[in-house]
């Protein structure tokens, strides 16, 4: 589905990204870990386009999008839920997925219908502004904007970040009924989402691809996550 080859990303003087090398199989999903600061974020923005800085090869469904801006990027099919939830605060949730919609017809509204059958939460504050709503239900409505049009590929930035232990519970139910149809790229810190989501992992490292395997193979490797994570 997406295939990242010896990327490197400048952003003014900075060269963060030096050698990010990463595959994402239709299916599956993929999780990117790392300490903070390692490059996570910014691998997942350099495939939306935010960086006209990079270098190296960015193929989604075998078609080079590197360089392309973030809206051609978008409508290729890659759904973004960014790591602060860009979700208008000034418009109720039924407008937030109004202005998300590329189009009114009756996919879409049945694909919207589908999002608030996995978020029963979004249909109660249906009419609520979005700068009214808790943590997890703006994680809730970024998710569902990226979703609302034919998005085959959904990359994910830290979805539990900040949110309490019930929200993350939801959200991880939420993306394991996702995953059935829609490929995840997933940046996450939880290692409990991490890993119970996660068929793959990459980890980066100071700006590079260090590691890479199947999950189990990091659930079973107590030195692995101590070294790139920290954690036992
Ligand atoms: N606009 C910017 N200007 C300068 N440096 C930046 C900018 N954005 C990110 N960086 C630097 O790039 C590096 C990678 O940042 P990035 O946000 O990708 O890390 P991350 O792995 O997602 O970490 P976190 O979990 O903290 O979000 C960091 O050292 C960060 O300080």
């Amino acid at each position: 589905m997406l295939k990242i080859k010896d990327l490197h990303t400048h952003i003014e003087q900075f060269h963060i990204l030096q050698g990010v090398n990463l595959e994402v199989p239709d299916n599956s999903v993929t999780v990117v870990l790392g300490r903070n600061g390692a490059g996570k974020t910014t691998t997942i923005r350099s495939v939306m386009g935010f960086y006209p800085n990079m270098s190296g090869e960015i193929l989604f469904q075998g078609k080079s999008i590197a360089k392309l801006p973030p809206y051609t990027v978008a409508k290729q099919g890659i759904g973004y839920v960014p790591e602060d939830q860009d979700i208008f605060a000034g418009l109720t949730v039924e407008e937030n997925m109004r202005v998300a919609m590329r189009r009114e017809d009756d996919t879409t509204l049945e694909r919207q219908e589908w999002l608030l059958d996995l978020f029963p939460d979004l249909r109660e504050a249906w009419k609520r502004k979005g700068g009214h709503l808790s943590g997890g239900q703006k994680q809730m409505l970024s998710i569902a904007r990226a979703l609302v049009n034919e998005t085959p590929l959904l990359l994910v930035d830290e979805p539990s970040k900040g949110l309490a232990p019930i929200m993350v519970e939801k959200v991880m139910e939420a993306m394991n009924v996702i995953r059935e149809t829609t490929t995840i790229l997933l940046v996450e810190q939880n290692f409990i989402m991490a890993s119970q989501l996660g068929d793959y992992f990459y980890m980066i490292d100071e700006g590079r691809t260090v590691f890479q395997g199947e999950m189990q193979l990091l659930k079973d490797d107590e030195v692995l996550r101590k070294k790139y994570l920290g954690i036992a």
